[in-house]
């Protein structure tokens, strides 16, 4: 589901993981259930944006941002599409463990040398929201090199590296083409960094997300989309002339500054205000009209101006 209606707020990962805690505790949707439902709608997702793209290479994180990626594997494996999944694992120890579980599974050998050309798709499963310091060095040097591939790169809930509150990355990140994000958007993600980091950021709810807008009460910010603008702006009705529409007062425009006192007052115009009027400096008054006709300009030396 892409950014819907009610899905231009933002969360903090505190929200997110208070939220999940919630749904386990009174049994909404159990945990596997949870991530079982995450892998297929990345699952979808891949088929039906990236059809084509067989040839996948996963990183695989420790947690369960990690698992994610290893459900999503199985997955892709079982779709018939003809996938060739390779798993690449950052962690020796959690390598060690799905080897034993998921032995038929290609797994990068780590000693070799990670050739990224030869794939048609990167899936970013590392971290998360988990994420909880700096990335170290070996992993950035893996992380540019994901970065330079050129390839579609799809991050599995969050960007790794990047902060999921404030879009801060963390030492290095990867720079995804899209973001899959599940439950709630993240704050990281559309601020900051987080902006030219998360790609397309699509949103998987699960149908739970009218849940966490009522749990979360308030969410930590709202996007401000284009049709929230359009519905703050009232309707100027045709009979309508300036002296019915408001009356907005610019005050600026100091030496060298008179050009953002043009812009605000344009801004004002443009968006619906009848008069627009601008309080200046002497010698930039004269000038107003110049920029601007419809703009009424004041000097500073006006005494009678603020009555
Ligand atoms: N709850 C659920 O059921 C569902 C969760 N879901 C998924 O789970 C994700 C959250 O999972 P998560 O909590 O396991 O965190 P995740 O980001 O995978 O791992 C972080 C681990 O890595 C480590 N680490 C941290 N920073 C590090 C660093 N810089 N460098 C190195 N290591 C670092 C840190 O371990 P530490 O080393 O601190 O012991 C931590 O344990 C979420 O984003 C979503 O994808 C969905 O499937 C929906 C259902
Ligand atoms: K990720």
């Amino acid at each position: 589901m892409q950014v819907g209606l009610m899905n231009e707020c933002l969360f903090s990962k505190s929200q997110i993981r208070e939220f999940e805690e919630y749904l386990f505790e009174h049994e909404i949707i159990s945990n596997d259930k949870l991530k079982e439902k995450a892998a297929k709608s990345c699952e979808k997702f891949i088929l039906k944006h990236f059809s084509s793209k067989k040839n996948v290479i996963i990183f695989v994180g420790k947690g369960i941002n990690g698992e994610d990626g290893v459900l999503l594997s199985r997955l892709l494996l079982n779709s018939q599409n003809n996938y060739k999944i390779t798993l690449f694992f950052i962690d020796k120890l959690s390598e060690k463990s799905y080897k034993n579980n998921h032995a038929d599974l290609e797994v990068f050998d780590t000693c070799g040398q990670l050739d990224l050309s030869v794939f048609d798709i990167i899936i970013d499963c590392i971290f998360g929201i988990g994420l909880n310091r700096c990335i170290d060095k070996k992993l950035t040097e893996l992380i540019i090199q994901i970065n330079q591939s050129s390839l579609p790169i799809i991050s599995i809930d969050m960007p790794s590296g990047l902060n999921a509150d404030n879009g801060c990355v963390m030492g290095s990140a990867v720079k995804a083409t899209h973001t899959l994000t599940f439950l709630g958007l993240k704050f990281g993600q559309f601020t900051f960094q987080g902006l030219e980091f998360s790609g397309k950021v699509s949103l998987f709810d699960f149908g739970l997300g009218h849940l966490l807008h009522k749990f979360c009460k308030s969410p930590s910010a709202r996007l401000l989309l284009p049709k929230i603008i359009n519905e703050l702006i009232p309707y100027r009705q045709q009979h309508m002339y300036k002296n019915m529409n408001g009356h907005t007062l610019v005050i600026g425009g100091d030496t060298g500054m008179f050009g953002a006192l043009i812009l605000a007052a344009r801004s004002a115009l443009m968006i619906g205000s009848g008069l627009v009027t601008v309080l200046t400096r002497k010698k930039h008054a004269s000038l107003v009209s110049l920029h601007q006709p419809e703009l009424i300009s004041y000097t500073f030396t006006k005494k009678d101006f603020l009555y």
